[in-house]
């Protein structure tokens, strides 16, 4: 099947590399001209395992192509994804600017009956919104052709992207009517789909998120109890997850939430209650959990060096908001080296992917190693931040002898309590 996705960034690259690799014949455009150019030499400018090797595979069996007009790509297409960010307005709302830029595009240019699918996670309400510009667009050239929407939510998540792109545990689209899911199950052919109407559609993923963000914050504030009164969170997390009403999955502490989606879209849900007169509690205390789980490393640092952090080093393992990413949008790190250099320490950084996008946002502030015994160097504390694997078992011995000290603060409560001692290390974690 012929398809366009607007949109080269995580989503819609993902989305267009892995409908090429299932033989559809793929055209990805975007308005950055620098990104468009470098994937067409093969280069994805972020990190997201497996990607680049998808991209350069289908782009040289000529089954991907970047385009940076939409109209030179049209011919014989039968579905277009919309898949451009929806960043938040600073009340907390999503930002469509992106989706109705697109939607116009669309509109201006496109002279045949088509599917239009909207990827990019969306307010209720928003898929019509998007319909209705199409065709306002149609109106003014009188283009009579017919223009079918649908909504299909895209649930990835970074770093496991294409895994999760190509083994959905369930597909969602939204309909208006049933004429257009032919198309669709001859896209998604082997995925469990579930059709729903389209605000319900929109709806569910907001949902996911929201669900998933409170098991981590309520996991989180547990953990809080838990350290005050001598209770290991760990056995606790195993516990209950045993329980098949619970499920392991998303119950693990650590030091926050971040990501380009958790924060965002919590925030939006929040805004969608207030415009309708309803107040998300739970909601409001999800997010507040998480701006206070974000600043609990920097608090306990506090209380280890009296509240005096001034010429201390502190060494950091990890930046990513999560592993095997080098996306740091709002990730725990930003928040605990912005309270270090207020707090005047000198900062040691060390991340598999993520130093140069840190250093994008830092600059100088902080000190740079390509090596994570280099960064711990001569340290008075260490803290991991992200639970990148080559953190799980360190030379213990090494990491001593480098740090000179041997506090260790696991923001992740990745190592074994009892072994860390054994170790000879002072280890706190969350
Ligand atoms: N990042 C994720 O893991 C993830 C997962 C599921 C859903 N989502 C949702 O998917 C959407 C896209 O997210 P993303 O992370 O891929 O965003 P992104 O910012 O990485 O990419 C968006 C891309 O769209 C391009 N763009 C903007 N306006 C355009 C236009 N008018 N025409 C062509 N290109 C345009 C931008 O240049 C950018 O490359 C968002 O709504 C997001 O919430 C994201
Ligand atoms: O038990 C857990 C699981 C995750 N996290 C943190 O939660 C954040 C988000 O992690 P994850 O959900 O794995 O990554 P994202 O790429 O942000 O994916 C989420 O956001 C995407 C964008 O909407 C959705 O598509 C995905 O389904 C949804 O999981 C990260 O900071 C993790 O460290 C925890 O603290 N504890």
């Amino acid at each position: 099947m012929n398809i366009v996705i607007i949109g080269a960034g995580r989503v819609g690259l993902v989305t267009g590399s892995c409908f090429a690799e299932m033989g559809n014949n793929v055209t990805v455009i975007d308005i950055d001209e620098n990104k468009i150019q470098r994937l067409r030499e093969n280069i994805v400018s972020f990190y997201e395992p497996d990607l680049e090797r998808l991209v350069r595979k289908n782009h040289k069996v000529g089954r991907l192509h970047f385009e940076i007009d939409l109209a030179n790509c049209l011919k014989r297409v039968k579905a277009i994804f919309i898949a451009v960010g929806t960043p938040s307005n600073n009340d907390g709302t999503a930002n469509l600017c992106q989706v109705l830029e697109a939607s116009r595009n669309i509109g201006r240019n496109i002279k045949h009956d088509i599917l239009v699918v909207i990827k990019s996670t969306v307010p209720v309400g928003t898929s019509q919104k998007i319909k209705s510009i199409i065709q306002e667009e149609l109106d003014k050239r009188r283009v009579g052709i017919s223009i079918e929407i649908v909504s299909n939510p895209e649930f990835l998540k970074e770093g496991t992207a294409i895994k999760d792109f190509m083994n959905p545990d369930r597909v969602i689209v939204g309909v208006e009517n049933e004429k257009v899911q032919k198309l669709i199950d001859e896209l998604y052919k082997p995925y469990r789909i579930i059709y729903t109407d389209i605000p319900s559609a929109e709806m569910i993923k907001y949902v996911a998120n929201a669900m998933l963000a409170t098991r981590i914050s309520f996991m989180n504030d547990i953990a809080n109890l838990c350290s005050l009164i001598g209770v290991d969170i760990n056995m606790v997390r195993i516990g209950i997850g045993f329980d098949s009403r619970i499920g392991t999955k998303f119950l693990y502490s650590g030091c926050g939430y971040g990501g380009s989606c958790f924060p965002k879209d919590i925030k939006a849900l929040i805004q969608i209650g207030y415009t309708n007169g309803y107040a998300m509690q739970l909601l409001q205390a999800v997010e507040a959990v998480n701006n206070n789980q974000k600043t609990i490393l920097f608090d306990k640092l506090l209380r280890i060096f009296e509240n005096n952090l001034k010429g201390k080093i502190v060494a950091l393992w990890g930046l990513s908001f999560k592993p095997n990413t080098d996306d740091i949008c709002e990730s725990p790190a930003l928040t605990l080296i912005d309270a270090l250099l207020k707090a005047g320490a000198i900062i040691q950084v060390y991340d598999p992917v993520a130093l140069e996008e840190t250093r994008r946002h830092f600059g100088n502030k902080l000190y740079y190693y390509t090596n994570m015994y280099d960064a711990a160097k001569n340290a008075d504390v260490l803290l991991l931040l992200t639970e990148w694997k080559e953190f799980y078992s360190p030379s213990w011995e090494l990491l001593k002898k480098t740090m000179g000290h041997s506090i260790l603060l696991d923001g992740r409560n990745i190592y074994d309590k009892k072994k860390m001692h054994l170790n000879g290390f002072t280890y706190i974690h969350i």
